[in-house]
């Protein structure tokens, strides 16, 4: 996948926020002061939301969520984003005639808050053509597996089904594909003898959370650009310094 295009670059510098890219015709600007706007998009516990907005209370790290999308009511992970204080948007698939209709309401909800980052923690949707469009090169998504082995929904399961020694988490760039796109960061950990689903789900979310705190921290604030499978932050990806 080559970055994001020029039309891209421009759309999100239009809200104020570089998107590093290959486009040279595309000037840089200037990164704006104070935290980078993320919203974050859950359909559970929202645990790995949690430890988001618990590294988001210190100025330092530079990010604020700013939304919390879902694709269902009633969920922790709403809750959560209540008590912090950071508004909510519902969109359920049910409730509209098309696919289609789902991905454009769940795009312009999340676009009115003008995040330079869109994060999928525990977000059992796939998203569309409309959402990539906007977010493209700049929504990020943590799975439960060690991709490219056990896409989809069921990760914890299928490792253990499979029978590996070990399973952990990947944070990756999201492309038009089922977890496909290019990789940010991966933690591993063991596969216990007596593990169950839920208790190795629960050992790759603990590897998982601070792995996503500390990359969405990083790539928010030194800025990235996806070179084919590589995922290159700012300095090493030769473009300017964001701040
Ligand atoms: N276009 C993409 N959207 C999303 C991706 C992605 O790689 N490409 N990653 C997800 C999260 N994800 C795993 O990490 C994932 C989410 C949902 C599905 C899926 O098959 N969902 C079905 C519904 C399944 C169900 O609810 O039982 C669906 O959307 O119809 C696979 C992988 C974030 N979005
Ligand atoms: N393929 C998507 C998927 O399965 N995502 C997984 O859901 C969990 C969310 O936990 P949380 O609700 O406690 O944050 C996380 O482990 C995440 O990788």
């Amino acid at each position: 996948m080559r970055g994001p295009p020029g039309w891209l670059v421009r759309s999100a510098r239009a809200i104020g926020w570089p998107v590093v890219s290959n486009d040279s015709a595309a000037p840089e600007v200037p990164r704006p002061a104070g935290p980078v706007p993320i919203v974050v998009l859950v359909s559970g516990s929202g645990t790995l939301l949690q430890a988001l907005l618990d590294a988001s209370a210190d100025p330092a790290y530079g990010v604020r969520v700013v939304a919390v999308g879902a694709d269902r009511d009633g969920i922790e992970g709403l809750a959560r984003a209540q008590r912090a204080g950071v508004p909510t948007f519902v969109h359920r698939l049910r409730d509209y005639p098309d696919r289609a209709a789902w991905d454009r309401a769940l795009t312009e909800d999340a676009a009115s808050y003008g995040p330079a980052l869109v994060v999928s923690a525990g977000f059992l949707k796939l998203v569309g053509e409309e959402f990539l469009e906007r977010f493209g090169g700049r929504y990020l998504n943590s799975h439960n597996a060690l991709l490219p082995s056990f896409p989809g929904i069921h990760g914890p399961r299928d490792a253990l089904d499979y029978g590996v020694k070990v399973a952990g988490a990947t944070l990756f760039v999201v492309d038009a594909g089922v977890d496909t796109g290019a990789i940010v960061a991966q933690c591993v950990v063991p596969v216990e003898d007596d593990d169950t689903v839920d208790t190795l789900t629960e050992r790759i979310k603990q590897a998982e959370r601070p792995q996503l705190v500390e990359w969405v921290g990083r790539l928010a604030r030194e800025g990235f650009r996806v070179d084919g499978r590589r995922v290159l932050l700012g300095d090493s990806a030769g473009g300017a310094d964001p701040r």
